[in-house]
């Protein structure tokens, strides 16, 4: 019975999970850290990757694998496969300008609002998350860097090149560019790929690659986009000679966005909302037909099936709470038994959770800040509280950006670090004013990369029907005046 691997190479870490092809069962897995920062030298994936290999037990009788991974992250190479500079990630801001400039130049371009033409055009208003954004910022910040680029991909994208035995020269690897493949979900976040053209297959716009490098078209037609795999269609096998026998020839699967891959871990379908409490907050849906929001709030990414995945992205999600953490000296338990000793409301104690910047609101400059102290909300239960809720109310705000869209919220599936904590498992229903499914503790972001994985070794029309995991509901009254007091105080400062 064959095995395959699912990774989800996150933010913070490298997951590996080892799954048995036809049931789904879970027979291994490992994990190893990433650097922290905004900046990171892509080696360090791959240092990861084998690390989380060797931790769940090696990969050699793995007969297939499938990387999901972080999104948006921008990873230049040269005609020689090295990296030009380290990858800015998804959660660096210092694009926020070059975001602002794209909206106004394709507006002037297109003859209507710039928000207008992205939402057009690629279903996405650029954020400084988008990768067009952060080559924008390389073409003005630093040109050479810019003018040296023979290919740009993804995390995901890199990582699967690199576990397929490609890599820098300088490293007696092959630098095969053209080898470089993808997904239509990760593409969809570049802010140069629609993915509803080309009949719903994905299509690169590299007019707007040209116009995020300030080039003309036919200048970017030399550098290397990578390939758009199909959901069930192979990537390439894994090279032995390059992880000692950690993949052993496996047949690789094109990956996917982790909140694409997440979705298919958890076996969504039309009506389920996962809210991901990651380093993000995510909550995103399955849809049948793409959105094109020009408020910026909703993305419209594709998801790792042929659909679509409208998605708000906070940039501030379990951190909140590791800060909540540090401000109070507690655990995660402790953190979260004081947050539950608190009142609803916390007393009217409110957390503007904006730490680094939001994206969801556009607000990359903004700052955290406390509202309404008073003697009696000074106690480490009230601020616990706060920070449980306030981090919370940004999801819900991303929720109903989802519902004015049109997304059918039927279900909502909480998943990620951040739902490991009891008290935001509690709170959540209160602040969401609907029941909250709680999926056992797991790693879905690799799980749905294992069964796209398991996918491509069937080669069926769909996913094999892996049993899903037990879960449990969580419900509580509404509490309408957690968010209202936060709408009051969001935007003030
Ligand atoms: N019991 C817990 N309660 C609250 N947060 C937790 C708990 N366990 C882990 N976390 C947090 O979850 C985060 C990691 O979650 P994860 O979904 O793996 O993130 P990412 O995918 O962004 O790397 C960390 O910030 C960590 O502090
Ligand atoms: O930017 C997005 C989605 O648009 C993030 O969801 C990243 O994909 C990072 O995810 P985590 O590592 O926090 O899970």
């Amino acid at each position: 019975m064959p095995l395959v691997a699912g990774v989800d190479s996150s933010t913070q870490s490298c997951k590996i999970v080892v799954r048995d092809a036809a049931t789904g069962a879970l027979v291994r897995s490992g994990s190893a850290r990433h650097p922290d920062g905004t900046e990171v030298n892509p080696g360090a994936w791959w240092t990861a990757f084998q690390e989380a290999a060797i931790a769940a037990g090696g990969l050699a009788d793995v007969s297939a694998l499938a990387v999901g991974g972080q999104q948006h992250g921008m990873v230049v190479l040269d005609s020689e496969g090295e990296v030009i500079r380290p990858a800015l990630l998804w959660n660096d801001t210092r694009s926020a300008q070059a975001a602002a400039d794209l909206i106004v130049d394709l507006g002037a371009a297109a003859g209507v609002p710039g928000e207008q033409a992205w939402a057009e055009a690629v279903g996405t208003v650029p954020v400084a998350s988008i990768t067009a954004t952060k080559l924008r910022w390389l073409a003005d910040a630093e040109p050479e860097n810019a003018g040296r680029i023979a290919a740009v991909a993804l995390p995901h994208d890199w990582l699967t090149w690199r576990i397929a035995g490609f890599g820098p020269r300088s490293q007696g690897l092959e630098p095969d560019l053209a080898a470089l493949t993808t997904d239509r979900s990760d593409a969809s976040g570049t802010g140069y790929f629609d993915a509803a053209g080309s009949d719903g297959a994905g299509e690169y716009r590299r007019d707007l690659l040209a116009l995020a490098l300030r080039r003309d078209v036919a200048d970017v037609e030399s550098i290397v986009l990578p390939r758009v795999v199909a959901p069930a269609e192979s990537a390439g096998s894994g090279d032995a000679q390059v992880v000692g026998d950690a993949v052993g020839g496996a047949v690789l699967g094109a990956g996917a966005g982790d909140n694409a891959a997440a979705a298919l871990g958890l076996g969504m379908v039309t009506g389920d909302v996962a809210v991901s409490i990651g380093t993000s907050g995510v909550v995103s849906a399955i849809a049948g037909a793409p959105t094109s929001d020009v408020s910026g709030m909703v993305t419209g990414f594709a998801d790792a099936t042929g659909a679509y995945l409208p998605l708000a992205c906070t940039l501030n999600a379990s951190r909140v709470l590791d800060a909540a953490r540090a401000v109070i000296g507690v655990d995660h338990a402790g953190l979260s038994r004081l947050a539950l000793q608190a009142p609803g409301g916390a007393d009217g104690l409110v957390l503007v959770p904006y730490l680094e910047g939001e994206r969801t609101p556009n607000r990359p400059d903004a700052t955290g800040t406390v509202h309404g102290l008073t003697l009696k909300s000074s106690t480490p239960e009230h601020f616990a509280r706060a920070y449980v809720e306030g981090m919370l109310c940004g999801l819900a705000d991303g929720l109903d950006a989802l519902r004015e869209q049109g997304v059918a919220v039927e279900r909502l599936l909480l998943i990620g670090g951040g739902a490991q904590s009891e008290a935001v498992r509690r709170v959540a229903p209160e602040v969401f004013g609907m029941p909250v499914v709680v999926p056992e503790p797991g790693e879905y972001v690799a799980d749905g990369a294992a069964r796209q994985a398991a996918w491509v070794l069937t080669g069926d029309e769909n996913p094999p029907a892996w049993t899903t995991s037990s879960t449990r509901t969580y419900e509580a009254e509404a509490v309408p005046a957690i968010r209202q007091r936060y709408a009051e105080v969001r935007d003030l400062s």
